[in-house]
């Protein structure tokens, strides 16, 4: 063992030196691709040292030219501030809320990401969600194991999906993905975006609250950032109406969480489908025991083909950087 706690590597990389690349905590990509991704890089791994973080940042400060990072684990102004040497963050995620990108844009550290790897598999999931809260098959799935059918229980019906006017929140890749799979089911879609996009002829709304008053699902497709944290607050909420559903593949925070729990055990919105979660991995109890929400562990990205995608992508970045190419993802820090 080192003084790190790690044990000794004996090859020759006294020689050639792979490059050496910090993770904080291991991403999907990397539990399940470690392998592969061990054959270019020397990963200095934070998690698995008896040193604690910040100990484990100044021992190895000067040595850390990149991290690899994903959505849930924060990459705050004190990481990036331990790491004199830092030039790139390579986050697995698409969303960047976790990292703190002022500090990179101050510090001109380069940081590359997901891009759109992973819009259609969260569609796919988005239009899952919606497609189990109208029709109710994991309540249907309940009461079959429940063993309710068996006892002639009361099963409730479901609502049609044809015809239903689905109001997107966010028409970014996902969002147009989310519109082009439930166009052919027969529903109308409406969004609302920062701008009005001239590729598509959705009615558009310039307010969130307003498009909800028109909508019987609102499906959230954008990123949290300040402008859109808890946007969907109580009046939004109220606009959704009784008969209305929330559907969430953004950002927990996003939804103004207490209020929506608040409204779905009222009756005041119809039912919820929900990937993301204000506090992950933890989920209010409240919405556990609720028959009309359909739940789901931050999931919607997690497909072996794209991991498989996403390891060339995180290689092809990390090779990149260390040869001074141009990244394959980068983030534009300066919009
Ligand atoms: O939620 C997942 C991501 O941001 O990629």
């Amino acid at each position: 063992m080192d003084c790190n706690g790690y044990r000794q590597e004996n090859h020759d990389q006294n020689l050639f030196p792979k490059p050496k690349v910090l993770v904080l905590e291991p991403p999907p990509v990397f539990i399940y691709h470690e392998e592969k991704l061990s054959q270019k890089f020397h990963f200095l791994k934070a998690w698995d040292s008896p040193l604690p973080l910040e100990q484990f940042l100044t021992t190895h400060a000067h040595s850390v030219q990149a991290i690899l990072s994903h959505g849930s684990c924060p990459v705050t102004t004190n990481t990036i501030r331990l790491l004199p040497s830092l030039g790139l963050i390579v986050t697995t995620s698409a969303g960047l809320d976790q990292i703190d990108l002022q500090e990179c844009r101050r510090r001109g550290v380069s940081v590359a990401y997901a891009g759109n790897l992973f819009s259609a598999d969260v569609a796919d999931i988005a239009v899952g969600l919606l497609i189990d809260a109208l029709r109710k098959i994991s309540a249907g799935n309940r009461y079959v194991t429940q063993g309710l059918w068996a006892n002639n229980g009361d099963f409730s019906l479901g609502s049609k999906l044809g015809g239903r006017k689905v109001g997107i929140v966010g028409l970014g890749s996902i969002g147009l993905e989310v519109g082009k799979r439930l166009e052919p089911f027969g529903c109308n879609i409406l969004y609302c975006s920062r701008n009005k996009k001239s590729s598509v002829s959705y009615p558009y709304y310039s307010n969130v609250c307003e498009l909800a008053a028109n909508c019987e699902v609102l499906m959230i497709c954008c990123e949290l950032n300040d402008q859109t944290r808890h946007v969907i607050n109580k009046e939004v909420l109220l606009a959704l109406g009784k008969k209305g559903l929330i559907i969430n593949v953004g950002r927990g925070a996003i939804i103004d969480e207490q209020e929506m729990v608040r409204c779905l055990m009222q009756g005041e919105i119809a039912g919820a489908g929900l990937d993301v979660f204000e506090n992950e991995p933890h989920v209010p109890s409240e919405l556990i025991s609720l028959d009309n929400v359909v739940l789901s562990p931050h999931r919607a990205v997690h497909t072996e083909e794209t991991l498989m995608a996403l390891v060339d992508l995180v290689i092809g970045n990390l090779e990149a950087f260390f040869s001074n190419k141009p990244l394959l993802s980068p983030v534009l820090l300066d919009e």
